[in-house]
């Protein structure tokens, strides 16, 4: 079997394996493990992202008083994961290929040695024919720090991983161009880099979801700026995998243009930092332009105008033009007394090395 890519991360919606009344979806799943195996067999690698937790939790257990969201959520998914994880693991059995359980928080992306060690454990699994099975680690984390959904979650692990391709299986065919509902609207094919899909994303979720569609179109475009082609698909469609992999022109979905280029793992890791950064730099309008134009240069603290929060040496910091808007994020070089010390100065060291600087 020919195919279009030889590594893959495949995010597998809640929505895709949950029946209307909650209940997991066994025979999808089961097609979807076959799907996974046949590519498996044509050499390509895969990591699997997978939601179903809460869902298939849910209908295992009554609650004996009532709980709030996030007790909810911590029960259903301490139930339902352990049930998710059984069921893949019977049914990749059946193919011979065994599978191994990745349970991560936002948290486990914060530092540097944190993301490293998370990318040899996925690493060590592949190099060892194991297909990793990610998910949020639903029962501790809470709130702040949780991803937005699996969507954003799958773009971290295609990003760390450098994958070719993310394709995020959902209820849907793909991005339509108005409400899905709506009779004359169509998938959107493809999105070439910088069109805004804003106007045609609604802010509907379907029944068992986080994020809705908001959430993957943002991630979509992040991650294909990285250089990582990202297709939204139906997960409840037989054969979709297969599909898009061995006949991408005739199956419908929404694939984002990749960028040309590739990035350093250091700026992908930095590119979807920006959740735990710890201050701001505000930059003169001079300095925005340079940062913008073509030629790759560092930020030097005579572009700096101000300077918020507190923050160690080497922590993420929010890159903020002259408007007030955030540009990108980057890795500091000082902590922030030195820095504030150093803001405006002329013939000085890098604020943030152009190695570690993530433009939007
Ligand atoms: N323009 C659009 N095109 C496609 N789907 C849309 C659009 N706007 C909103 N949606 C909604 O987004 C839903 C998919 O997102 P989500 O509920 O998060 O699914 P998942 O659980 O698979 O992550 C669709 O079922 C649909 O209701
Ligand atoms: N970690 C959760 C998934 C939550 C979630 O965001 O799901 P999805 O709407 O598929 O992106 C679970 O396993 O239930």
């Amino acid at each position: 079997m020919a195919v279009q890519f030889t590594r893959i991360a495949v995010k597998i919606g809640s929505n895709v394996l949950a029946r209307k009344d909650g209940t997991l979806d066994v025979t999808r799943m089961s097609a979807l493990v076959d799907q996974v195996a046949e590519l498996r067999k044509a050499g390509v690698e895969v990591i699997l992202i997978s939601s179903g937790a809460v869902a298939s939790g849910r209908s295992e257990i009554k609650p004996s008083k009532k709980l709030d969201s996030v007790e909810q959520r911590q029960l259903f998914s301490a139930v339902g994961q352990a049930k998710l994880i059984n069921r893949y693991y019977e049914l990749f059995r059946e193919h011979g290929i065994p599978v191994g359980q990745v349970l991560t928080t936002k948290e486990s992306f914060g530092t540097r040695r944190h993301y490293l060690n998370q990318r040899n454990c996925m690493m060590v699994m592949l190099e060892n024919g194991v297909i990793p099975i990610v998910n949020e680690n639903d029962t501790i984390s809470v709130t702040e720090l949780m991803f937005t959904d699996n969507d954003e979650l799958s773009g971290m692990i295609a990003s760390m991983m450098d994958m070719q391709a993310l394709i995020i299986l959902s209820n849907i065919d793909g991005i339509y161009n108005g409400s899905p509902s709506t009779p004359g609207t169509q998938v959107i094919r493809e999105v070439e880099q910088g069109k805004d899909l804003s106007d045609y994303i609604q802010t509907e979720k379907s029944g068992f979801g986080r994020g809705g569609m908001l959430t993957k179109t943002t991630i979509a475009r992040k991650v294909a700026d990285e250089g990582i082609t990202v297709i939204i698909a139906n997960g409840k469609k037989d054969h979709i995998l297969v599909d898009l992999l061995q006949h991408p022109a005739e199956t419908v979905c929404t694939r984002f243009i990749p960028a040309e280029g590739g990035v350093s793992s250091v700026k992908k890791w930095i590119a979807h930092s920006e959740g735990f950064a710890k201050g701001e730099l505000h930059l003169n309008e001079q300095a925005v332009k340079v940062l913008k134009g073509q030629k790759a240069v560092s930020l030097l603290p005579v572009g700096v105008v101000r300077i918020e929060g507190e923050f160690e040496k080497d922590d993420i910091v929010k890159i903020i033009d002259h408007r007030g808007r955030q540009i990108g994020v980057g890795r500091i070089g000082f902590d922030s007394a030195e820095a504030r010390a150093l803001q405006g100065k002329h013939g000085q060291k890098p604020m943030v090395h152009y190695d570690y600087l993530y433009l939007d």
